[in-house]
């Protein structure tokens, strides 16, 4: 059931709890000043509403390489976090699904690698996008970006069709699927709305079962305690914050702040990865992009009839019709020094977005193409820290984006790549001319535009990592 407040919980006189989930519009989140952001603090966005951050996100749907998942298993001696032994479950949840426009998608993705009969909705692009021809005909001009039928296959490299968690024009997330009506109406699940947790507690065992929340911030504290155990699963910031107001992290760090500690895990709150991305917008010779609406009240409500009555029209879509997963040539001098990144030769060190317009509040006049780069195979690493024993004080939060010189390169490698790819052919008379940037910048230059206006894709993992069993760091660490 899904229940208002713990009155009405009470009132199902629910004998025997055996999990406990902790899930819950945006927590309102800022980083700390980013070094390598010329000091920007910038908006970290989470979910804070049913289905979390899936239930705000972009709704792009991809998977890792192979690679990425065999390094998981590696780093994490457990074979079951192999790419083998996932994609049966990648495809268990999976519920690939016509487009919205119906249109044949032969040769945009490949069957043989999705699932068709799980919850979570995934499908190709309902609306075609002005830009779709060209982007494909540059697959077949430049030898420096390969079409790629599906780059969730396990082989992601080169160009191909974006994926998306939407079905008929509608969002896909956890709250839609996992929590449908369907699983909500089951005896043995119940989804407590309005509930805000502080920390989890040891049980007289010993065994930490019991979960300390409130529904007022300023009200009482209510617990309950699972027969079996409780999945913390508050997300990236969410779940290190929680552990760490419970006690569980650097032990004297916690003593420092007067929180009584409990069990010493320092890893908890460190090791904070993220993909940064900078909106790369083109000015664009055309009057075909997503600035006309957002120009315009009046078009922009009769997109919107038209997607609320028959979930037809742009927007049935996310904002991109394709992704690139590139790397950076092999015999890079950051190589030098530094080792790849990434977990194999086959995964990227950057990914590429493309868009039929600007991201972000368009400027007054002009028409917009979008090819943002995201370094997808960050080194640096920030952390998840507490600023106070103050339960609902936000916690400090530094992704540290950028930190690292192999970040930066990347990045800055990546931008010029994008710079590339719309200089394809392609693009003749369509593309005027990058905005922002000068085709003709120098490395400074680059460097300068890079501080001042890469963000996040708001990808932070990390802070409750994953380690071998008996391992001193991570999760499972003493
Ligand atoms: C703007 C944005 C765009 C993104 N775009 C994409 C994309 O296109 N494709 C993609 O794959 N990923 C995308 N992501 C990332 C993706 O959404 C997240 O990686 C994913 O949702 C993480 O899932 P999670 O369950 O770990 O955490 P979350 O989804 O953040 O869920 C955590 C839940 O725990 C709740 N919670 C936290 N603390 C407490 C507490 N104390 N008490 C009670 N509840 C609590 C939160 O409110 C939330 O409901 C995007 C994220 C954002 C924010």
């Amino acid at each position: 059931a899904i229940l208002e407040s713990i009155a009405d919980f009470n009132k199902l006189n629910v004998k025997k709890i055996d999990f406990i989930v902790v899930g819950a519009q945006d927590w309102n989140y800022t980083t700390t000043p980013q070094r390598g952001l010329n000091g920007r603090s910038i908006a970290y966005n989470r979910g804070f509403v049913l289905g979390g951050s899936s239930s705000v996100n972009y709704m792009v749907y991809t998977r890792g390489s192979k690679e990425d998942y065999d390094r998981w298993a590696k780093v994490t001696k457990d074979n079951t976090w192999s790419w083998d032994n996932l994609v049966p479950y990648m495809r268990k949840n999976e519920l690939f699904s016509p487009p919205s426009d119906g249109h044949n998608t032969t040769g945009q993705f490949d069957p043989a690698v999705h699932g068709f009969h799980g919850i979570n909705a995934v499908s190709l692009a309902g609306f075609p996008s002005p830009v779709d021809a060209r982007v494909i005909e540059t697959t077949t001009q430049l030898a420096e970006y390969p079409f790629n039928v599906d780059m969730n296959s396990g082989y992601q490299l080169g160009i191909g069709w974006g994926q998306a968690t939407i079905k008929n024009g509608s969002r896909s997330s956890s709250a839609t699927s996992y929590l449908a009506p369907q699983f909500t109406s089951r005896p043995n699940l119940n989804v407590l709305l309005h509930a805000r947790v502080t920390r989890v507690l040891q049980t007289n065992s010993g065994a930490i079962r019991t979960v300390e929340f409130v529904q007022d911030i300023n009200g009482q504290r209510f617990t309950l305690t699972a027969e079996k155990e409780v999945i913390l699963s508050a997300g990236s910031i969410g779940t290190p914050n929680i552990l760490l107001h419970s006690g569980i992290g650097n032990s004297s760090t916690l003593t420092s702040m007067g929180i009584k500690p409990v069990h010493n895990l320092p890893s908890v709150g460190q090791n904070l990865s993220d993909h940064c991305l900078i909106f790369l917008p083109f000015l664009v010779n055309s009057t075909d992009t997503f600035e006309n609406a957002e120009r315009n009240a009046t078009l922009a409500a009769l997109q919107f009839e038209e997607w609320n009555t028959s979930r037809t029209g742009p927007l049935v879509d996310n904002p991109l019709s394709h992704i690139g997963w590139l790397r950076i040539p092999d015999n890079s001098s950051i190589f030098e020094r530094f080792p790849d990144p990434a977990a194999g030769p086959n995964t990227s060190h950057y990914e590429l977005i493309v868009s039929n317009g600007l991201l972000g509040p368009p400027p007054p006049t002009g028409n917009f193409l979008s090819i943002s780069p995201a370094v997808v195979s960050p080194v640096s690493r920030g952390t998840v820290t507490l600023s106070s024993s103050d339960l609902f004080a936000d916690p400090i939060i530094d992704p540290n984006l950028l930190g690292s010189e192999v970040d930066f390169f990347i990045m800055r490698e990546a931008l010029k790549s994008a710079l590339r790819f719309s200089a394809a052919p392609a693009w003749e008379n369509y593309v005027i001319s990058p905005f922002g940037l000068n085709s003709t910048s120098t490395d400074a230059e680059i460097d300068d535009f890079i501080r001042q206006n890469t963000g996040t894709v708001y990808h932070p993992v990390g802070t409750a990592s994953m380690s071998p069993k008996g391992a001193t760091w991570g999760s499972r660490g003493s």
